[in-house]
């Protein structure tokens, strides 16, 4: 599992091991485990033209200290002092005696330079970059320069992933003692690179629950149902899926598809669209009537492709877990939601999310922790935001928001978010949590539609009949 905490915590963190430690010794780990990671970075020291962007906080003492360890390998290392009297003193004094100098011209040496170490802002920085740092971050991100960031890259808001002004483009990040949520969420994430994380020694001062977690695959395989001797195809859990209409069979033909691959013993199908799911996966239950005379489920699925059909209000009034998607979603009632015993789980994409928060889709991209939080409140549900970085959240702020780490942006094609539902439906029938069937679905078909993709463009069924291989990567 990967783990972030918000800056508070982080500070709290901090706090606590400084008291233990020898002044200034903290900041020595950071700046040794950064001089250490950009050496790497850049093969050769000796002879390297490195330029030091330093802010008038911690985050410029982390990037002149590493730059005085760079300077004493041989790097030729210039500073550029973003406030040149407010720059850390002790960290400007051990740069200057380490043979660093303090660049004339920025721009002369930003051109030349081979790595830019951005020490601007870290974790005390707000609002984007300041106007006197644009210009130089453009030139540094313009250079043939590698950019990396120090702690995080400047201008974008630790906290919430949210990217208020301009910020600095990095290749790599190299962060210190935990990740911040914004080094994992959309559209901060975007700004990282690689990120790379040095261990100063904070893991033992920080809470036991994080702020966010990003599953890797041992989680995943831990979670992901396995059949057992005594199982048989109705203790795995039946799925029901309501989708599709006459205007959008394929979506019930493709959250099927989703659903077959998600581990449920089987899969009923409830509407229109029966013949077409029929020819195309035959080993599914089909009904035409009413999803209450449809037989048991361990789960429904309620949304993709369905029009304006009725149903929805039906398939809520089940006492089984429920996702509810696309179509489904249209001004959903928080208040029926709320008053259902058994989990619900819905999964809007931004522009369903705004619908839902009746807030612009450009609102809900830019704050997209706050937004699946929010939601998750409003409905006392747990949501599942699609996209770039498609966040779980749980209602009530009780568990860490999940992000999903697997993601690529050729999923951004018509019908993957069907699969989507059928999968994740698949799991709810199957007995994961809402907040494990979401994410693990969202891990598998992340992964999954890099199978498909592999770097040209996948489609949506494409993306159903990998996930057979993304289960066998996870368990590998
Ligand atoms: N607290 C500690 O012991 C440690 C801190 N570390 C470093 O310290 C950093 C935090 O240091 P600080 O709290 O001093 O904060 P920062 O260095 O992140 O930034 C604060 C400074 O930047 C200015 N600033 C704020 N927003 C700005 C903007 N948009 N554009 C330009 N300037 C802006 C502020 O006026 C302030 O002077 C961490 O990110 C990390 O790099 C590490 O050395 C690890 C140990
Ligand atoms: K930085």
């Amino acid at each position: 599992m990967r783990i972030a905490y918000r800056v508070e915590t982080v500070r709290a963190a901090e706090q606590e091991l400084i008291a233990r430690l020898p002044d200034g010794a903290l900041m020595q780990r950071a700046a040794a485990g950064l001089a250490a990671a950009t050496a790497g970075m850049l093969g050769r020291v000796y002879g390297a033209r490195v330029v030091v962007l330093a802010g008038s906080g911690d985050n410029g003492g982390d990037a002149l200290y590493a730059g005085a360890r760079l300077a004493r390998r041989g790097a030729g290392v210039s500073a550029v002092l973003l406030a040149p009297d407010r720059a850390h003193p002790d960290g400007l004094a051990a740069f200057l005696r380490a043979g660093g100098r303090v660049a004339d011209d920025p721009y002369d040496v930003l051109a030349a330079a081979d790595l830019v170490l951005d020490g601007i802002t870290g974790i005390g920085g707000h609002g984007g970059l300041r106007p006197d740092a644009v210009p130089v971050a453009r030139a540094a991100r313009g250079s043939n320069a590698l950019v990396v960031a120090v702690d995080l890259p400047s201008g974008i808001e630790a906290d919430s992933g949210e990217v208020l002004g301009e910020a600095l483009h990095a290749d790599a990040t190299v962060t210190f003692g935990a990740y911040k949520p914004g080094l994992l969420v959309d559209p901060a994430h975007a700004y990282t690179g690689a990120v790379r994380l040095v261990d100063i020694g904070l893991e033992p001062h920080l809470p036991s629950v994080p702020d966010c977690e990003a599953l890797q695959h041992a989680d995943v395989a831990q979670l992901l149902p396995v059949p057992t001797g005594e199982s048989d195809k109705y203790r795995r859990g039946v799925v029901g899926i309501v989708a599709g209409s006459a205007r959008y069979p394929g979506a019930a033909v493709l959250a099927v598809a989703g659903a077959l691959h998600g581990g449920a013993g089987a899969v009923r199908y409830v509407g229109p669209a029966a013949d077409d799911v029929i020819a195309r996966f035959p080993e599914t239950l089909v009904s035409a009537g009413p999803p209450a005379k449809a037989g048991r489920v361990q789960a429904w699925v309620v949304g993709p492709g369905l029009g304006d059909a009725p149903g929805v209000e039906e398939v809520l009034a089940a006492d089984v877990p429920v996702l509810v998607d696309a179509d489904g979603l249209r001004g959903l009632d928080p208040a029926v939601v709320r008053d259902r015993a058994a989990p619900t789980l819905l999964t809007p994409h931004a522009g369903e999310a705004a619908a839902l928060l009746g807030v612009s889709r450009a609102e809900v991209e830019s704050a997209r922790l706050r937004s699946v939080r929010e939601l998750a409140d409003r409905y006392g549900a747990t949501v599942l935001l699609k996209g770039s970085t498609t966040l779980v959240a749980d209602p009530g702020g009780r568990a860490p928001v999940r992000v999903n780490p697997t993601g690529t942006s050729w999923l951004a094609t018509a019908g993957s978010g069907d699969v989507l539902s059928g999968l994740a439906g698949s799991l709810l029938a199957a007995g994961l949590t809402a907040r494990d069937a979401g994410s693990v679905a969202a891990y598998l078909h992340g992964l999954s539609a890099r199978h498909a993709a592999n770097g040209a463009p996948l489609t949506a069924s494409s993306v159903a009949s990998s996930l057979t291989n993304a289960w066998r990567d996870v368990y590998a």
